[in-house]
């Protein structure tokens, strides 16, 4: 395992994505090493999970992508690298933050402040044989952005919660400080379990009734969510005492 220092890269042109920019560099320079940090002022085709796009203005939010490579992860140890960013994220925030208590985790890797979506990540794994080669992180976070066009679910931003202009270079930092303490912990086994006792500590409407929609049947549920099994997938147990579990997208929280 190697210490995780970053180098950052600013393109000057304006962007589509710092993920979609940082996968295609891996991809045209392999030598390119791990920590390398792609950070922009603005991208013109943000990029969210299942297909979405991701909304920030110029300038008022973090969105920067970075590479990790020399983990030494097995294929089925992918989920930690989600723990890892998810963790790092929610403690660098919390430090800003008048109520740090109502930042949670909501599963697999948003991070949520009350019922609100503070922040999201992005992660592709590139695998040699049984190991993770490397992974290509991306995080938007919502910082000082004013407001938000209505058709995007919950979302907030740190000046909303704290009600003035935040330093973006500041909360960078501490993002990158978290990620850089955090990673001796992502490289170990016993290192591992500590994060995901961690996550679930954090994890948003853990042991609490809610109901869910299994998106594969459409049928709405009453359960609780009781952990995360090793592959990541959710363990929600039903009113009936039966446990399932859902990869992404095969459950939606209500
Ligand atoms: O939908 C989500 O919750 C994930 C959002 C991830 C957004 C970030 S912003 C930086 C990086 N570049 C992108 O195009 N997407 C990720």
């Amino acid at each position: 395992m190697y210490p995780l220092t970053f180098k950052d890269i600013r393109p000057v042109e304006a962007i589509e994505s710092t993920y979609t920019f940082l996968i295609k560099l891996k991809e045209q320079q392999p030598t390119l090493p791990s920590g390398a940090y792609v950070a922009a002022e603005y991208q013109t085709a943000g990029r969210g999970q299942q297909g979405n796009s991701w909304y920030s203005t110029p300038g008022a939010s973090l969105i920067p992508s970075f590479l990790i490579q020399g983990a030494g992860l097995h294929i089925s140890e992918g989920w930690s690298v989600s723990e890892w960013v998810a963790l790092s994220l929610r403690q660098a925030v919390a430090a800003y933050l008048p109520r740090p208590e109502l930042l949670s985790i909501k599963w697999p890797n948003d991070l949520y402040y009350g019922d609100n979506k503070l922040a999201g990540i992005l992660i592709s794994h590139t695998l040699e044989q049984d190991q993770i080669f490397y992974s290509v992180i991306g995080v938007g976070l919502n910082v000082n952005e004013p407001k938000f066009p209505s058709d995007i679910p919950n979302p907030i931003s740190m000046m909303q919660i704290v009600g003035s202009v935040l330093s973006l270079a500041d909360v960078e930092r501490a993002f990158k400080r978290q990620l850089t303490a955090l990673y001796p912990d992502l490289c170990k086994s016993r290192g591992r379990k500590l994060l995901h006792q961690s996550y679930l500590q954090h994890l948003y409407r853990m042991q609490r009734k809610s109901t869910f929609r299994n998106t594969a049947n459409g049928a709405c549920f009453e359960g609780s969510i009781v952990g995360i099994a090793e592959d990541g997938r959710l363990r929600i147990v039903t009113e009936k005492g039966e446990e399932i579990r859902f990869a992404f997208k095969e459950v939606a929280y209500l």
